[in-house]
């Protein structure tokens, strides 16, 4: 079994036919550009947004960014950060800042992409967008024959050099490179001669980047690419095993991506690698989970109220709740070796203990109350989620609690312009098609899987912590108590 800890997820590739693995993917918040300034104090209903938002002019988008810039740059300056910029020794990543300086970052983001748009027109803005995927065959040749690494960071390459070292020949070295360059990766300082930028040092030396990229273009895009062939064939769209990913490496009916991963040490490593990339940054935190939900009433039960996490890996989550909740009980459940492999949690393990359990299968643990998932039903299609949920009824009791901790996907374009923090979230969704044909879900998505599942699941509703990029998902039983009955 090779094993991959990703950041705040842990994940096992084993070598099985099972539809539940997972791909966690990030997302950032980000408001809306020029409008978000004014908007900041009363967000419209999305009915009001459509109809009543005028799109600002290019004078007033140029004037939102030129306020918000200079907030930003005076933040830098009094703070002694240092500024932006495209040369090797430049930062890797703009520094981390506070809520109000983030709204000011994300403003000039969005605002910066809307005036671009503006500009641009839409025929032209197609014309380019079909293609975008060159950006990535130039990122995947630099990827693929390690071209960040072939040469030093303090110092100069000519073409010859590279070609040399790579192993790839000297006209498609430059030509790969100098289109990288356009989207200042390297950059060629004199005729013929290139050195490092910021973004080419961030390939060379970021390993978990280097995989994210790896994943990206050598196991995403391929199968990105035979995601309409795979709805042909299988419209549904509901099998792990006949997805665009399963067309690209001939797995279709044979199957899903985890398990051929789990075939594949190198492209498993790589997964993880990317996956800690994604997830290991800020607002993923377990602490969120903790501080944000009312575990106080769990934990108030007599006795201690019973936490059942499922999928729940080797039990980090139930180990941190049961370092702040003194009462609380918890079962971990996770696949036999998962199980098998878990950790020792000394002095807690009069409180948490661990059970080899099959999520899609009935639910062993009677009367618990709260069945919680974290990064488990965004990797599932609805027939598979509707099963996981329909499998805990003859455990419920009245008032058990099923909580995930998962995304949440906002509504559609509330703002004027898609914000970037929307954008990715679809661009994920989309990613989820192509992997395992999973799907991340809006609210109303989770209220009628619930409902679907049974009219004995009330749908609690969703919140997100501030800062947090994870909502919490709550439905209570209400309906036939059949553990009591049994
Ligand atoms: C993305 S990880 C989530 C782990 C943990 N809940 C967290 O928050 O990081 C998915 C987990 O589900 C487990 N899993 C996958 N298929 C399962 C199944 N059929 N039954 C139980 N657990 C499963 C995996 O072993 C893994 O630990």
């Amino acid at each position: 079994m090779a094993k991959l800890s990703l950041g705040g997820l842990r994940m096992n590739l084993l070598l099985r036919s099972s539809p539940s693995r997972a791909f966690a993917p990030i997302v950032r918040r980000q408001s809306t550009a020029a409008t978000a300034v004014k908007q900041q104090y009363a967000e419209p209903s999305p009915a009001q947004d459509i109809a009543e938002q005028q799109q600002p002019s290019l004078v007033e988008l140029a004037a939102t960014i030129k306020q918000e810039t200079e907030k930003l740059d005076r933040y830098l300056k009094e703070n002694g950060l240092a500024h932006p910029g495209f040369d090797v020794n430049s930062p890797a990543n703009f520094p981390r800042l506070p809520e109000e300086m983030k709204k000011a970052r994300e403003t000039v983001i969005q605002a910066t992409k809307e005036l671009g748009d503006l500009v641009t027109g839409p025929t032209e803005g197609i014309r380019w967008m079909a293609w975008d995927h060159n950006n990535s065959l130039s990122l995947q040749a630099v990827y693929h024959y390690n071209i960040a690494k072939s040469f030093p960071l303090d110092g100069t390459a000519s073409y010859s050099t590279i070609a040399k070292a790579v192993g790839l020949d000297e006209v498609n070295v430059r030509r790969f490179m100098r289109h990288a360059m356009t989207n200042r990766i390297f950059k060629e300082v004199s005729p013929g001669i290139v050195a490092h930028t910021a973004a080419s040092r961030v390939l060379a030396e970021d390993q978990a980047m280097a995989d994210w990229v790896g994943f990206c273009v050598e196991d995403i895009m391929p199968a990105g690419s035979r995601v309409i062939k795979a709805l042909r064939a299988h419209p549904e769209a509901s099998e792990p095993t006949r997805t665009g990913f399963c067309v690209a490496n001939d797995t279709v009916d044979k199957e899903p991506m985890f398990v051929t991963f789990g075939k594949d040490p190198v492209r498993a490593k790589r997964m993880g690698g990317a996956m800690a990339s994604l997830t290991g940054g800020e607002g993923y935190e377990v602490s969120y989970l903790v501080d944000n939900y009312d575990w106080q009433s769990v934990d108030s039960v007599p006795g201690g109220g019973l936490v059942v996490d499922i999928g729940g890996s080797h039990g980090f989550v139930c180990v941190d709740l049961a370092k702040r909740f003194k009462n609380m009980r918890f079962v971990v459940q996770d696949l036999p070796k998962t199980v098998a492999s878990a950790p020792d949690v000394g002095a807690l393990s009069d409180r948490i203990s661990f059970q080899a359990h099959d999520f899609h299968q009935l639910q062993p643990v009677q009367g618990a109350d709260v069945y919680f998932y974290r990064w488990i039903f965004h990797n599932h299609s609805t027939p598979y989620a509707l099963n996981m949920l329909r499998q805990l009824i003859p455990a419920l009791k009245r008032g058990s609690r099923i909580v995930i901790n998962d995304y949440c996907l906002p509504p559609p374009n509330t703002t004027s312009t898609p914000s970037a923090e929307e954008k990715i979230m679809r661009t994920m969704d989309l990613v989820m098609l192509t992997l395992l044909n999973a799907q991340e879900r809006t609210e109303e998505d989770f209220r009628r899987l619930f409902a679907e599942a049974s009219p004995g699941f009330v749908f609690k509703g969703v919140t997100r912590p501030a800062g947090c990029r994870m909502s919490i998902v709550e439905a209570v039983w209400e309906g036939e108590d059949a553990h009591a009955a049994a």
